[in-house]
């Protein structure tokens, strides 16, 4: 990714890096170049997993996909995750694509203009998906806009869109044209509800239709992500959508860090779950490669994470009543997207820098595999968590706490 001084449009060459983990393009990188190939094989099994007993095995993809990859300049990896055969079912396949990106103009220019570029960028990274076969694709989350949301000025809501809006038609050719699913993370406006907005995933079908949308359960207020300034929390539920390659569900950026979030996506059936998102380095990337991967093993399903990419420069400073000093910037949008499987296997990550395409296959038999192996399912007691949840949102709740009698006891 070439470093955009974004106010002013010119590229910084010196710092095209910026972002990168120490001129590395990711800690994967990182360890692979610096460590003794023995010591690295069992770094990353430790980081990584093993799937079915062995590292996860790299794919190779078509020439014109890596033409695409080294034309538009994007990262490429691919990585397969196997299942135990099994006598009575046949394999389920499933080709999925992650697509991470930084925005194409300065946050400057016309609106309209700033969202044409992200299309244009966008689009080799679907055609290289479609040129590789992905069934199933997701963008990162708001991917049509620059991640405005920090500055709290409401003249970004003008980048909402109805579901069936422009995006949504541009995505639906390509689905239809690639025979694959898409999932679109857009600013949604609700035009039969007032105009209303919400940070909305909207599934497009294998044949260009409109499958349905789920709106982001959990709306941030933390640091510059002033997110509630904008959109409400959403009333979709947690719903799985039943797609010609799997049934699947959307849990938005934010709600990765709710367990029951990924529970009730994991409760209605979901084989694979998304997590488009935006998030920054300072605030979160500890927590990236935990949170997904822990609700790929607790729930026995996939989990494909997206993150942007990019530092994106706002014209306006703006504060967030953190007592840092007026700024411009998010921060750095560390990319570095992944796919975390049932098995607590995972890939490496995307570039932390650069714009990229990672693509997995995966044998979703693994989900049930894992369930029958770990019995996560029959052991969780939902109906002890039923109860005291229950209990919890009364307003007379009283935790349970049994107190030390000696505790309170006034020495002779
Ligand atoms: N987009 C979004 O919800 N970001 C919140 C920050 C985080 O969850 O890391």
């Amino acid at each position: 990714m070439e470093k955009t001084d974004a106010i002013d449009g010119k590229v910084d060459e010196a710092s095209s890096r910026e972002g990168s983990v120490c001129g590395y393009d990711s800690l994967h990188h990182l360890l692979s170049a610096n460590l003794k190939p023995h010591l690295f094989q069992e770094v990353s099994r430790i980081l990584l997993g093993l799937n079915c007993g062995k590292a996860l095995e790299t794919i190779s993809l078509p020439e014109s996909a890596k033409a695409l990859s080294s034309g538009h300049d994007f990262d490429l990896q691919a990585y397969c995750f196997l299942a135990d055969k099994e006598l009575l079912r046949e394999p389920r396949i499933v080709r999925v694509g992650l697509i991470q990106n930084s925005i194409a103009l300065p946050t400057t220019a016309h609106f309209l203009d700033q969202k044409r570029a992200i299309f244009e960028k966008v689009k080799p990274m679907i055609d290289a998906a479609g040129a590789s076969g992905v069934n199933v694709l997701c963008l990162q989350e708001a991917w049509t806009m620059p991640f405005a949301f920090c500055t709290r000025e409401k003249r970004w809501c003008e980048f909402a869109e109805p579901v069936d809006g422009e995006s949504t038609r541009f995505i639906q050719d390509l689905a239809r044209k690639y025979n694959m699913v898409i999932i679109s993370p857009i600013l949604e406006r609700d035009v039969n509800h007032g105009d209303t907005i919400w940070n909305t995933a909207v599934i497009i079908g294998n044949n260009g239709n409109i499958i349905g949308k789920h709106r982001k359960n959990h709306i941030p207020r933390v640091g510059d992500f002033n997110e509630s300034t904008y959109y409400m929390e959403g009333n979709t539920g947690h719903p799985v959508f039943e797609t010609a390659y799997g049934k699947i569900a959307v849990n938005i950026c934010y709600g990765r860090h709710h367990p029951l979030n990924w529970l009730a996506f994991g409760l209605n059936g979901a084989e694979i779950v998304f997590n488009p998102s935006a998030t920054v380095g300072e605030l979160s990337e500890p927590m990236w490669p935990i949170e997904a991967r822990n609700a790929a093993i607790a729930n026995s399903y996939f989990v494909g994470s997206i993150n942007r990419v990019g530092t994106e420069v706002f014209p306006n400073p703006f504060t967030s009543g953190d007592g840092k000093p007026a700024h411009a910037d998010f921060g750095h949008f560390y990319g570095s997207s992944h796919v975390s499987a049932p098995d607590a296997s995972c890939t490496p990550s995307l570039s932390r820098h650069r714009d990229g395409l990672l693509i997995s296959d995966m044998d979703l038999n693994l989900c049930r595999q894992l369930k029958d192996k770990w019995g996560f399912r029959m052991t969780a007691r939902y109906d002890l968590y039923a109860d005291l949840l229950a209990r919890y949102v009364k307003p007379d709740f009283e935790p349970q706490v049994i107190s030390d009698p000696l505790l309170h006891k006034k020495s002779p």
